[in-house]
């Protein structure tokens, strides 16, 4: 059973005729991005901006009319995946480095839907390393920085060479360890000159759809 994929295409039913939609990054975005692909062949009408150069390249292989984001205008709805997910729906995202625009993306969506395996589902966010994106203008600066925040951070690697996100920029991941305060956290890194932007989606996600073990499905909205 592919739990992601149960989620993912549970999520898809959501799109509607005529919606502007967002498409997310990752394993389980994929799937929804496949399957939205499907019905957009089968005669959905939709329009589209994607969170990655991967996801783009996958939506216009399926078929799905891509827009440029500044010409799409506001968004019905975001399809996306999370690391972590927490009981007040703030997550932590951007383990496959799109966080930037997933999150330009999702705050320009009217309902931000995060598709995920029961795993991603924890009590304190923190775990899972916090992807933050640092310019490489004075890259080093910024990474020490964070250090002295207490956020033991470590460059992300693409084998021998530092890892480059779709914006060009570089990817400190930070082990945090369980975070207390996930709205203060995201605010004092991104004060930090040099922090494009982090992985913590506080309170932005509407609608959380999470497959478990046994294949069903706990659909739960923001109150
Ligand atoms: O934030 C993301 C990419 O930047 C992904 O949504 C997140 O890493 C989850 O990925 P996956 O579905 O592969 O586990």
């Amino acid at each position: 059973m592919n739990l992601k994929q149960i989620a993912a295409e549970h999520a898809a039913a959501f799109v509607e005729d005529g919606m502007k939609v967002g498409l997310g990054t990752g394993s389980t975005a994929y799937y929804a991005i496949c399957r939205i692909g499907e019905r957009v062949r089968e005669g959905l009408n939709i329009q589209a901006v994607a969170t990655s150069e991967a996801s783009d390249k996958l939506a216009r292989e399926w078929g799905i009319p891509i827009i440029p984001f500044d010409q799409i205008g506001r968004l019905d709805l975001t399809i996306d995946g999370a690391d972590e997910v927490d009981p007040d729906f703030n997550l932590i995202k951007g383990g496959g480095g799109a966080l930037l625009r997933e999150k330009i993306v999702a705050a320009n969506s009217d309902k931000l839907i995060i598709v995920a395996d029961g795993s991603k589902a924890v009590q304190k966010l923190g775990k899972f390393p916090l992807p933050v994106e640092v310019v490489p203008f004075a890259s080093e600066w910024t990474f020490q920085a964070l250090e002295n925040m207490g956020c033991q951070p470590e460059w992300r690697m693409d084998g021998q060479k530092q890892y480059l996100t779709d914006n060009g920029n570089l990817i400190a991941d930070c082990h945090l360890g369980a975070i207390a305060d996930a709205s203060e956290l995201n605010v004092q890194l991104n004060m930090l000159p040099g922090v494009v932007d982090n992985g913590l989606f506080v309170k932005m996600a509407d609608v959380v759809i999470i497959a478990k073990e046994d294949g069903s499905i706990d659909e739960l909205h923001r109150p």
